[in-house]
């Protein structure tokens, strides 16, 4: 926030210091920094004017060169160029080399992996950068160049050694890195696509904690400077080419001291490569920025004031272009390089005692065999002459200039202000303007995840607990039926009916019943069956019905027996069941049973049939017992159900729908994994991309990017959680006895500890594969243990242990209790679904947190 100077602190580097130049450089600090303060304001506006002149002028100077590519790759200069170029010699030559080296990396090591699959990336690197240079750093694909600027801007860390920056190792209280002072241009574009040039710009500008003018006014010099196209154009709709510009000056915007670029120029043409070298030039020529830059194609760093030729984690030389030159007496980098590797491998060679006799001729001073056609540019950098220097931990060699022992020590660099590594609301009002603006670019996604939310409401009230219906039922009904008028004691021969139930003297019964009404008491049940739910087919004999059960046609069969009415009636009036019993053939039990046949494969199906069935056998009863009194003249009460069902404590008399069971969890689970699905990616595609890096070296804060996304997010989550409600209760008509204000609160409580749960998968997840799986992979667990599908008490008992520590079994208890027994937060059941909720919201924050300083 502010660019407090601290007095300067202890460094290691100053302990290699004479101890007479050390006192000089603490008196120097002590008085720089009480000058600084002094200065500080004039210099602001100093500042401003001088770097306008400077715009200016380095437009001009701009516009001077004349880079061409030739036909071998390499670069060709017009006259005005050399004009141009030898400014910069004279500019880079003057004072920034007499402060120091901006960059100090000492005996650094640095691996991937572990065991066997150990890979030593970095072994003993040594290398110096002076202030206001331009260092190209060469070497092969794998070598290690981006893992040393990995390790430079403190997105990695080393193994062993040191590394000091401004004098500072990155990463500390007073390093320039992570912070405003440092320019990072990732390998990867790292540019928000959907962003146009200009609202990238300001978003780098801002977390840099520029002001809008400045921002506008670099914004502006920076197009220019870069051949930039219209600042309005999006970066998804430039060039190949123009993004790598952009990035670049997404790198320049703040105008850093250090620029560390990453490969700016692989796939891209050679116009384009000599176009970024000359802007490098530029950008070096005031002596304030230094530059290192990774290259794959050697002779383009041949404009570079210093190179450091890197193989197998390590340098073989750094020194200038020019120096390199002249003491090989080669006018190729490339072969230079080459001749170096050939070297390297040849005293590796002489460790393990093999002996190469033709590469012996070449160090003896024979003729180099190596020659490069075609023209090239002419070689930067201060001539010197180089010596060997042994490592003395591996014992390789590397070539440098003589000078160079005593450049190493550093000036008494600049603090870094506290104030950067603080949370800052300007950081957070960048990343908040971004991640909006992010949002808003995909209309279609944010459209999308207002839909989502009401139509999965909608599928789920219309689709779930509803009663199912058109149940294909099979009938055989063989019933005779019985004479309404006929008192049965009067068909009785000595007090026994047997020769009613004789087959031949049946067909007496009914000759003498010809003219009577009959009951038929199966028809009085089906009758009371729900024809909604059932669609009843009727077969001749019980064989068809039985057999369409089956093959499948109809879930289950419904048989009466010829005489189920008539051993109904008997059943009920005859003293003692046991005489019937006893009668061989006379199965009046079982005749007057109504006989289900069921297909139980489908449980619901099932359960919904059997609760038909029971159901309209209460109707069924009542009937029964109007036509019984005519016919047996005994009282209706007697076939009463000793039962009586008095108005429920809680619920309607109606039973409640399994919808109505299923609601709160319902809104809960699209709640919360809505939530998920919104910032489970969100690390991973900026970390992806190269975006969090650049976001982390400019000194952005965890805690200020995990804020923003979550503002970010509530807005879309809480339009969601509103079109959810209102789908869900006045649209569908879940009822609601208690406060609408506690469900509302508990829902977006559990819409937070699904945002904080997908930040935290995003955190912790490399990329988005391992996100999706594990997003979904809770998916089902979740709502299974949760007691949303299934009640928690049918569970085992382990179970249900694990199921109420879930971040939904209580809140789901909560909102049902609060919905259908309108219930308060004073309830035990209630606040159980705040608390563990919550507890679970801040548990993500930890880990995500803890997650993102690890990985950061
Ligand atoms: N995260 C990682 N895990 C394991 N190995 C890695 C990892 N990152 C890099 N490496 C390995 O470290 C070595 C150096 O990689 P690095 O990216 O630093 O090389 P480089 O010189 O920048 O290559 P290039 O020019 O192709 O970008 C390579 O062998 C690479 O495979």
């Amino acid at each position: 926030m502010g660019s407090d100077i601290i007095p300067i602190q202890r460094n290691p580097l100053y302990d290699s210091v004479p101890d007479d130049k050390r006192q000089r450089s603490l008196a120097l600090e002590i008085s720089q920094g009480q000058e600084r303060k002094k200065k500080h304001r004039r210099r602001r506006s100093e500042k401003r004017v001088s770097q306008i002149s400077q715009d200016i002028t380095l437009t001009r100077l701009d516009r001077k060169m004349d880079y061409t590519a030739t036909s071998n790759g390499g670069i060709a200069l017009s006259e005005n160029s050399k004009v141009h170029r030898s400014i910069f010699n004279q500019d880079s030559a003057k004072s920034p080399k007499a402060s120091g080296n901006v960059v100090v990396v000492q005996q650094a090591y640095k691996s991937y992996g572990s065991g066997k699959k150990k890979v030593h990336v970095l072994q003993g690197l040594e290398m110096r950068v002076p202030q206001g240079s331009i260092y190209g750093l060469l070497g092969p694909s794998g070598c290690g160049k981006t893992t040393l600027l990995g390790c430079l801007v403190n997105r990695l860390k080393l193994d062993k050694g040191d590394i000091f920056l401004y004098g500072f190792h990155p990463g500390t209280a007073s390093a320039a890195v992570p912070g405003h002072r440092v320019g990072y241009m990732p390998q990867e574009l790292a540019l928000y696509q959907e962003f146009s040039i200009s609202e990238t710009l300001n978003y780098f500008g801002r977390i840099h904690l520029m002001s809008a003018n400045r921002i506008k006014d670099r914004t502006k010099f920076l197009v220019e400077f870069l051949d930039l196209p219209d600042p309005n154009r999006l970066i998804n709709q430039l060039s190949g080419g123009q993004q790598r510009r952009a990035s670049f000056a997404a790198a320049l915007v703040h105008e850093p001291e250090l620029l560390i670029l990453d490969e700016p120029t692989v796939g891209v043409d050679p116009l384009l490569r000599s176009s970024i070298w000359q802007h490098l030039l530029d950008v070096c020529s005031t002596g304030r920025t230094t530059i290192i830059i990774t290259t794959h194609y050697i002779e383009e760093a041949r404009q570079a004031d210093r190179v450091g030729l890197m193989r197998g984690g390590r340098l073989l030389a750094e020194t200038s272009p020019s120096s390199l030159i002249h003491h090989f007496k080669i006018p190729s980098l490339e072969d230079i390089f080459l001749k170096l590797c050939l070297q390297d491998s040849s005293e590796e060679d002489i460790e393990q005692g093999k002996l190469n006799p033709v590469y012996e001729d070449d160090l003896d001073g024979g003729q180099t065999r190596i020659n490069t056609p075609g023209t090239l540019p002419e070689a930067r950098g201060i001539t010197a002459e180089l010596r060997k220097d042994v490592n003395p931990t591996t014992g390789h060699t590397i070539l440098r200039d003589s000078s160079d022992e005593a450049e190493i020590y550093m000036s008494p660099w600049v603090q870094t202000s506290k104030y950067e590594r603080e949370f800052s609301i300007s950081r957070l009002a960048a990343l908040l303007t971004k991640n909006f603006l992010r949002l808003w670019r995909n209309l279609g996604f944010l459209v999308f995840s207002f839909l989502m939310p009401p139509l999965q409401t909608a599928l789920f009230c219309l689709a779930v607990g509803g009663t199912p219906y058109n149940l294909p039922m099979a009938i055989v009904n063989n019933d005779v039926g019985f004479p309404v008028d006929v008192n049965i004691t009067d068909v009785l021969i000595d007090n026994t009916p047997i020769d009613l139930f004789i087959e031949d003297t049946a067909p007496d019964l009914e000759r003498i019943s010809v003219d009577l009404t009959y009951a038929y008491f199966s028809q009085e049940y089906i009758d009371a069956l729900n024809k909604r739910t059932l669609d009843l087919t009727y077969y001749e004999d019980f064989q068809q019905g039985f057999d369409s059960v089956k093959e499948g046609r109809n879930w289950g069969l419904i048989y009466f027996h010829k005489y189920f009415t008539l051993d109904l009636i008997l059943f009920y009036t005859v003293p003692t069941l046991s005489d019937w019993i006893d009668v061989p053939d006379l199965n009046v039990t079982e005749n007057s049973k109504i006989n289900v046949y069921m297909d139980n494969t489908n449980s619901q199906i099932a359960i919904t049939i059997w609760y038909e069935i029971m159901r309209s056998l209460e109707e069924f009863i009542v009937a029964l017992t109007q036509h019984y009194t005519n016919i047996t003249g005994d009282g209706i009460s007697k076939l009463a159900l000793p039962i009586k069902v008095h108005d429920p404590v809680y619920g309607s008399m109606a039973s409640s729908t399994f919808t109505e069971f299923m609601a709160p969890g319902v809104i809960l689970t699209i709640t919360y994994f809505m939530a998920v699905g919104l910032t489970a990616l969100s690390f991973i595609t900026e970390r992806k991309e190269g975006l969090l890096d650049r976001s982390w070296v400019a000194g952005v804060q965890s805690s200020e990017v995990m804020l923003a996304f979550l503002v970010t997010q509530m807005f879309v989550m809480l339009v969601q959680i509103a079109l959810i409600l209102v789908f869900m209760f006045p649209v569908f008509d879940i009822p609601c006895e208690g406060s609408m204000a506690w469900v509302v609160l508990l829902t977006i409580l559990q819409g937070f500890c699904g945002m904080t749960f997908g930040l935290m998968v995003s955190a912790v997840s490399n990329d988005e594969n391992t996100a999706i799986m594990m997003a979904l992979g809770i998916f089902y667990p979740l709502i299974l243990l949760s007691g949303i599908v299934w009640p928690v008490e049918g569970m085992p008992d382990a179970l249900r242990y694990i199921s109420l520590v879930l971040p939904q079994t209580y809140a789901c208890d909560a909102i049902r209790a609060i919905l259908y027994r309108g219930w308060n937060i004073t309830y035990w059941t209630v606040y159980m679904g705040y608390i563990v909720t919550a507890a679970w919201l801040l548990l993500h924050l930890v880990i995500t947190l803890i997650a993102i300083r690890v990985r950061k």
